[in-house]
């Protein structure tokens, strides 16, 4: 005798076979159809009409992702998802583009163009596709190459791939994206608005930069604060950024100091040149296009652009000819980069750090480095005593020695920058550093000598050329004065 529940399982049995043989006849005829069809017509027609057939009995839909999410901003998923597919495409795809990393000890592997492949999620499959459309009459508004990703799948599959699928490709590739990162430098270049990126190596650190250790520390906390002050930011209303102004002679460490940020706080840098950016547009273009997590950097603004003066004329109000005379300049103004220092456009990014740099804070228009827009004025100076013990340090590998005092009084009363020291204490040798460090102190201990006796030879030479001026004009005047009587 048969139990109730055998029988209801051999009838589902039988159900399930008789449907799985329905199935079979049906692509067995649908084959043959093609087949034969496909011998008296025109194949184009042919393959046409079945395709037709086949989006009609299993309809499938398509997304496409484009690199560029609109004229200016790069597609946040496109990069997603180019992150994600190199994770497994190296594991799936027959034809992959192989690309050196900066450091060219490590590569890439990325899918080739019209190269597809398939992954699998929550029982839906997904086929994947990487193309590029190209326009040879493209101009400086369009780009002559789009590249993008598509996504097919069986539209039963709809609310599981949008609703999780692309989520799950979003997580993924930032959990991959922090376990292999490396730091990037980013700079632009004249031809494009477009930044071009290398892996930033710089080895420079917060604990190797030769600087007054309060000042340091005040920096280390304001950027600590910053990082951690999302909620902060957010409560009070304003964009989450911070603006540094370091200035100080050259070689006082002002780029060393971008570099130790830019390590300590683990973002990328982008390093912005001025002069290399065509207008306000092109400005405008490029900085929507840096991420977060970024220390945007101009160096030696005041010899960037021309930049004071365009406020002053604004206020006073311009003519047409002024403004034709503006547009036919094309240049960047010092309105179009306070709009993105603290204007509307600087809203369109968080958690970055604009740093600009000069030799002369004196030359600067005050309206561009006043406090809210350069929240900390940081200057960086002459090598000072406490400077000169952390590069004997990392140069010599020594906390003391007995020059250190002779070495402690000459800096008070020498202008000797923190890169001439270090130009003098280096020891490119494989020899022990602490072994050359009496040669390489007496030779700055000399370099500090030389340099006050040829002060003392200048400050002489002044005075003599200042007495021996007088002694001409009182001539001269001796002179006229015996010529009217
Ligand atoms: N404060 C410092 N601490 C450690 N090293 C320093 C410091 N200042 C200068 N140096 C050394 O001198 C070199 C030049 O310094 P850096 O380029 O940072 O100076 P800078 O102020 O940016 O100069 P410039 O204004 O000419 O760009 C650095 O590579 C570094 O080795």
């Amino acid at each position: 005798m048969f139990s109730k529940s055998a029988l209801v399982a051999a009838m589902e049995k039988k159900g399930s076979n008789k449907m799985f043989s329905n199935f079979g006849s049906t692509l067995a005829s649908f084959l043959l159809m093609y087949a034969t069809i496909s011998k008296f017509a025109d194949s184009s027609l042919v393959n046409r009409l079945f395709a037709m057939i086949k989006a009609f009995l299993f309809p499938q839909i398509r997304i496409v992702i484009p690199a560029e999410s609109g004229y200016w901003k790069k597609n946040t998923l496109y990069l997603a998802v180019e992150t994600y597919l190199r994770a497994n495409a190296s594991a799936k795809a027959k034809s992959l583009k192989a690309i050196a990393d900066q450091g060219g000890d490590k590569f890439k592997l990325k899918l080739d163009e019209n190269e597809s492949i398939t992954d699998k999620f929550g029982g839906a499959v997904i086929k994947w596709g990487y193309y590029c459309q190209r326009n040879p009459t493209s101009n400086h508004y369009e780009k002559s190459e789009k590249h993008y990703y598509t996504l097919n799948f069986s539209k039963c599959h709809r609310d599981l791939v949008v609703g999780s699928y692309l989520k799950h490709i979003v997580e993924t590739s930032h959990e991959l994206s922090s376990k292999y990162k490396q730091r990037m430098l980013y700079s632009n270049s004249t031809e494009e608005d477009e930044w071009t990126k290398v892996v930033f190596k710089h080895p420079a650190k917060f604990d190797t930069l030769a600087m007054d250790t309060n000042k340091k520390n005040e920096i280390i906390n304001d950027l600590t604060c910053f990082r951690n002050s999302k909620n902060y930011y957010a409560k009070i209303g304003k964009t989450w950024k911070r603006g540094y102004l370091l200035y100080g002679p050259p070689g006082t460490g002002k780029s060393t100091m971008i570099a130790a940020m830019a390590n300590f706080l683990e973002y990328d840098i982008y390093d912005l040149e001025l002069t290399a950016v065509k207008n306000n547009v092109s400005l405008r273009r490029l900085l929507t296009n840096t991420a977060q997590k970024a220390i945007i950097v101009i160096e030696d603004i005041d010899c960037s652009l021309a930049l004071t003066g365009d406020r002053e004329s604004k206020k006073k109000k311009k003519s047409k000819s002024d403004m034709d005379e503006d547009k036919r300049k094309n240049t960047v103004t010092l309105s179009g980069l306070l709009n993105f220092i603290d204007g509307l456009w600087s809203a369109c990014g968080e958690e970055r750090i604009v740093v600009f740099t000069t030799n002369h804070v004196d030359k600067l228009d005050p309206a561009l480095i006043r406090r809210g827009r350069m929240d900390m004025h940081i200057e960086l100076s002459y090598c000072s005593y406490e400077a000169f013990k952390v590069l004997a340090k990392n140069y010599l590998d020594i906390d003391s020695h007995p020059l250190f005092n002779e070495i402690g009084e000459l800096l008070k009363t020498k202008n000797i920058t923190p890169a001439d020291v270090a130009e003098v204490l280096i020891c490119n040798t494989t020899e022990s550093k602490v072994s050359r460090a009496t040669e390489r102190l007496e030779e700055l201990v000399a370099v500090l000598k030389k340099d006050q006796k040829q002060e003392e030879k200048d400050a002489t030479e002044e005075k003599d050329e200042t007495e021996e001026q007088g002694r001409v004009k009182s001539f001269l005047y001796a002179q006229v004065r015996r010529f009217y009587q």
